[in-house]
């Protein structure tokens, strides 16, 4: 039968990446996808900056949105303190297959609990299910159109604390209008813009920092 993408991503994980070492697997995903197959990964310019904003939140507990086939998974588990834990979301269940054996052939699988299903239905369950208490990081790369839902919900559910960085990909290619619209007029958020490329391209893309504030003092008026 047929291979599917994600399958073709994983064979050139095991046959072009070290058992244990996350760079090589980072490494062969961006080979495979700039040379072979254009693949929707955050990718090496964009990814960059997710290493830094997540080296200069050092977070203990991370929540990511849509797994994918694992590769911003391993750029940020690959970078967490011990002891930290980094929960990833995937809705798809061929995706999530193939992101739990990347993640293995990097390694990983003491740092990261990959879960499948609806970041709406899980994202309520956060607390009972998994222990969490507050994420000092969530990275957003699931349905564009989730994005604000999402972050409102996990604010509605006490899972981010005044300092918590929501870091999402994607706000220009494909777009996620709505969430910018909300998150940079908000006053309960700092943004930052990211200007970069969409992965693999010369298409504009970007990634958007915001650090939750808190409820600031003029909800209470
Ligand atoms: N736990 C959960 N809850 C809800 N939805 C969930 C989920 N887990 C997964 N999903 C469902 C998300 C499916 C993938 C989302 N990502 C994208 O759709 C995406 C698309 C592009 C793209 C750009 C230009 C093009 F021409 C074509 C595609 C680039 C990207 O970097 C993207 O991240
Ligand atoms: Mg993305």
């Amino acid at each position: 039968t047929q291979s599917t993408r994600p399958q073709r991503i994983l064979t050139a994980v095991q046959k072009n990446a070290t058992r244990g070492d996350p760079r090589s697997v980072v490494k062969a995903i961006d080979h495979f996808c700039r040379n072979k197959e254009w693949a929707m990964n955050v990718g090496d310019e964009k990814g960059c900056i997710l290493d830094s904003v997540v080296s200069e939140v050092n977070p203990a507990t991370v929540l990511e949105l849509g797994t994918y086939c694992g590769y911003s998974t391993v750029r940020i588990a690959s970078l967490l303190p011990p002891n930290a834990k980094l929960i990833t979301l995937e809705f798809n269940p061929d995706f999530a297959a193939i992101a739990r054996q990347v993640i293995a052939w990097a390694g990983l699988e003491d740092k990261v609990q990959l879960v499948e299903g609806a970041s709406g239905d899980w994202i309520p369950k956060m607390k009972e299910q998994f222990g969490v208490k507050t994420f000092d990081l969530v990275f957003l790369d699931h349905w564009k159109n989730s994005y604000l839902p999402d972050t409102k919900l996990m604010e509605e559910c006490g899972l981010l604390r005044k300092g918590s960085v929501l870091l999402a990909d994607n706000v220009i290619c494909p777009g996620a209008p709505e969430y910018l619209e909300f998150i940079r007029s908000s006053p309960r958020y700092k943004s930052q813009y990211f200007k970069s490329h969409l992965e693999y391209t010369k298409v504009e893309d970007g990634l958007e920092k915001s650090v939750f504030l808190g409820l600031v003092n003029e909800e209470w008026t």
